[in-house]
């Protein structure tokens, strides 16, 4: 049996990104780059008016200038800017040379005689300066970086279509046990639907996978080598059910007997004891309990860091959320305990509902605390740490939203 620590560490030695391949960068939004890209060109390109106004010289200060004809965004002007003449300028356009400061339009008055200016002028002021944004040859996008929507408008803004990316991991799902039925089966009083299958291949299409479902085998050992001799193509392979000591359990023996290397077969944290990791040649093997709320809990804290890697990530470590302990609340001690909780953006609040077997504390979940064999109690207010198990945070009714003083 190995600590958490020593699995994670196990599985961020050994497990590494698949191929690479090119893609259009409105296809690659998910992705991780799998390459350096730099900036061809300074951003802005050129310098630029930041307001709709008058290019103007500080000697003009104070006084009355005469405009020449406005320059918008887009045109070629070589217009120039000398003193008692100004340019009418829109926001983006091109500055004119000679020109030290733009004043925009509601700071001016347009008189019979022409445009009277305020009596100071800041130099540079209302002017965006060429590369001020992104300097040529900056890097714009890092190898190992997830893109993002706005990655992604880096890429576009200086005229890059196309990204080298690492592959979406394949995930190939099977659950073991005889007493399942899919969703869509009719079923018996003494069997149980399959909401595992179900739940990993969502979550590992949510982590940017491609998931695959080949079923659920039967309790023997043939059709368990059968499933996994038909995944074998798949990057990570993650099953449920049948790693215990029951008399069914033939999922890990099986597993070995078709060369799985294993990096950790048991470890200490609960629930999820059984959890299982190896591999078949180049793919990947989860083995994860039956129970769903254990198997969701290790596939988020062990199947996730495997997809991290997989997806070639340059920051794959769990990195937790540290929030304050909403509630006391006493713990049973003497082991690592994991605790699933909602997460208000303030407070973690640990779920009163909650086992190993269960279904329904998913959904309530925000996040997961990992408790030390030593906690007896949690105190309100106490600082914990929190895995995210959804980022997205939003409210039921309005949150403030200002910082202040
Ligand atoms: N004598 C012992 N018995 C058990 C031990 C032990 O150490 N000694 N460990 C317990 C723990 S902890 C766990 S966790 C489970 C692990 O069992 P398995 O991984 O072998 O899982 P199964 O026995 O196949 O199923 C457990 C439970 O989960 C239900 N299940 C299974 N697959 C699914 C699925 N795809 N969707 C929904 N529910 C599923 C299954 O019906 C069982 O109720 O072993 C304990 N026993
Ligand atoms: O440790 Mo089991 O994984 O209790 O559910």
């Amino acid at each position: 049996m190995v600590s958490i620590t020593e699995a994670l560490e196990r599985i961020h030695a050994n497990v590494k990104a698949a191929g690479t391949e090119i893609l259009p960068i409105e296809s690659a939004v998910g992705y991780v780059s799998a390459e350096h890209l730099h900036a061809r060109f300074d951003l802005p390109r050129f310098d630029n008016s930041a307001m709709d106004g008058y290019a103007v010289t500080m000697a003009d200060a104070g006084g009355i200038i005469a405009s020449q004809p406005t320059i918008f965004a887009g045109d070629e002007s070589d217009v120039k800017v000398r003193p008692g003449y100004g340019v009418k300028i829109m926001t983006g356009a091109v500055m004119p040379k000679g020109a030290d400061a733009v004043i925009p339009v509601e700071n001016t008055i347009e008189t019979a005689e022409g445009i009277s200016l305020p009596d100071t002028i800041k130099r540079g002021a209302h002017i965006r300066k060429k590369g001020e944004d992104i300097t040529k040859g900056e890097r714009i996008l890092s190898a190992g970086e997830t893109i993002t929507a706005y990655a992604l408008t880096q890429l576009a803004s200086q005229g890059i279509t196309h990204v080298r990316v690492f592959q979406k991991p394949r995930v190939t799902v099977f659950a073991t046990g005889h007493e399942l039925r899919m969703h869509y089966e009719p079923i018996e009083a003494h069997q149980i639907y399959n909401s595992n299958a179900p739940m990993f291949i969502a979550r590992s299409l949510e982590l940017g996978c491609d998931a695959r479902f080949t079923g659920a085998t039967a309790d023997t050992m043939e059709s368990i080598k059968a499933h996994i001799a038909a995944a074998l193509d798949a990057d990570l392979i993650i099953t449920s059910g049948g790693v215990s000591v029951g008399d069914a359990d033939f999922t890990k023996e099986a597993f070995a007997e078709l060369g799985m290397e294993t990096l950790f077969s048991k470890v200490d944290i609960k629930p999820g004891k059984p959890t299982s990791v190896g591999r078949i040649g180049k793919t990947w093997v989860v083995n994860l309990p039956g129970n769903p709320s254990a198997a969701a809990v290790n596939f988020e804290i062990f199947a996730r860091s495997i997809i991290n890697r997989l997806h070639g990530m340059q920051a794959p470590y769990i990195a937790p959320i540290v929030t304050l302990c909403a509630e006391s609340k006493k713990i049973k001690p003497g082991k690592y305990s994991v605790l699933m909780g909602r997460f208000d953006g303030e407070g973690f609040e640990i779920l009163e509902k909650q086992g190993p077997g269960m279904v329904s504390p998913l959904k309530e979940a925000d996040g997961l605390i990992i408790v030390t064999p030593k906690v007896e109690c949690l105190e309100k207010g106490q600082r914990v740490r929190m895995i995210p198990l959804r980022c997205n945070q939003t409210a039921e009714s309005a949150v403030e939203l200002f910082t202040s003083v």
